[in-house]
């Protein structure tokens, strides 16, 4: 009986994916930021327009300063100085943040971290074991669920927040630089999820400075620098926009800053 009931639940999933592909050119976030700052300087970030779609990864590239972290503030509501707008479209509207710097608390164990998250997200119980399951066996923490994070290393920590990340299985992921402290198979498994996620029909916005890594797996670029938009598009729009054919994601990223 529950064999049957999970069969016909893939064949639903499945029906579902291919409906997410169909719906493959939808939106999910939409950034309009006018400008946005701090105290002191409210135009840090000014005219950055850009789309995420169904099943996109878009990377959000620029040096050390140029903008990536203030975006990703504005697009979650952090700054109180912003004018634009910020769009998510999708079917629940939903999204994670994982962010570069793991937050943890120190007196829960991951388990409880997990049960807390499918708490807020309200997720169903049996979807909720499942997932867990399925996510701290994939990233190898099984043995660690009722550990204390705090005593964690800095790798496993960012593992726990890329698990409570795609606990919700949400719309769109927005992901601040995760190559950063995780080891090769740690990243497979990251790659390997996203790719997953995509597959569902979730939008994926990351910021990083890894162009190689991000040449390989994003399927469009926001290059930003000194708080504006200089290039967005495919590998072959920027490879255009930089006079370029050809070259690597890094000589045009060069070329147009
Ligand atoms: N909390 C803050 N208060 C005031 N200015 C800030 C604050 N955070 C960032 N800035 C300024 O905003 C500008 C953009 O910084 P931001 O952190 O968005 O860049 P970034 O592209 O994420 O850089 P990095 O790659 O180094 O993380 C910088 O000039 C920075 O000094």
């Amino acid at each position: 009986m529950l064999e049957k009931k999970h069969r016909e639940k893939k064949h639903t999933e499945k029906k579902q994916t291919a409906k997410n592909l169909e719906d493959g050119d939808q939106a999910v976030l939409k950034v309009n930021i006018e400008q946005a700052g701090y105290d002191g300087q409210s135009d840090v970030i000014k005219q950055i327009q850009f789309e995420v779609r169904r099943g996109e990864l878009v990377g959000l590239l620029g040096p050390n300063g140029a903008g990536k972290s203030t975006t990703i503030k504005s697009i979650l509501g952090l700054l109180k100085d912003f004018k634009g707008e910020i769009s998510f479209s999708g079917e629940r509207k939903s999204y994670a943040y994982i962010p570069e710097q793991p937050i943890l608390y120190d007196e829960l164990t991951l388990w409880e971290h997990m049960e807390f998250a499918a708490a807020v997200y309200e997720l169903d119980r049996e979807v909720f074991l499942e997932r867990a399951e399925e996510l701290l066996q994939r990233f190898r923490l099984l043995d660690e669920k009722h550990n204390m994070p705090s005593n964690f290393s800095k790798g496993m920590q960012q593992k726990i927040m890329l698990i409570l990340g795609f606990l919700n299985k949400p719309d769109v992921y927005i992901v601040d630089e995760p190559f950063i402290g995780l080891d090769p198979k740690a990243i497979k498994d990251f790659l390997n999820m996203l790719d997953d996620e995509r597959k569902r029909g979730a939008g994926i916005l990351m910021s990083t400075h890894v162009l190689d890594t991000a040449e390989r797996i994003c399927t469009s670029f926001v290059l930003l620098s000194g708080g504006r938009l200089v290039a967005n598009g495919t590998l072959l729009d920027i490879q255009k926009q930089s006079g370029l054919p050809d070259a690597p994601l890094f000589d045009c990223f060069h070329s147009l800053l």
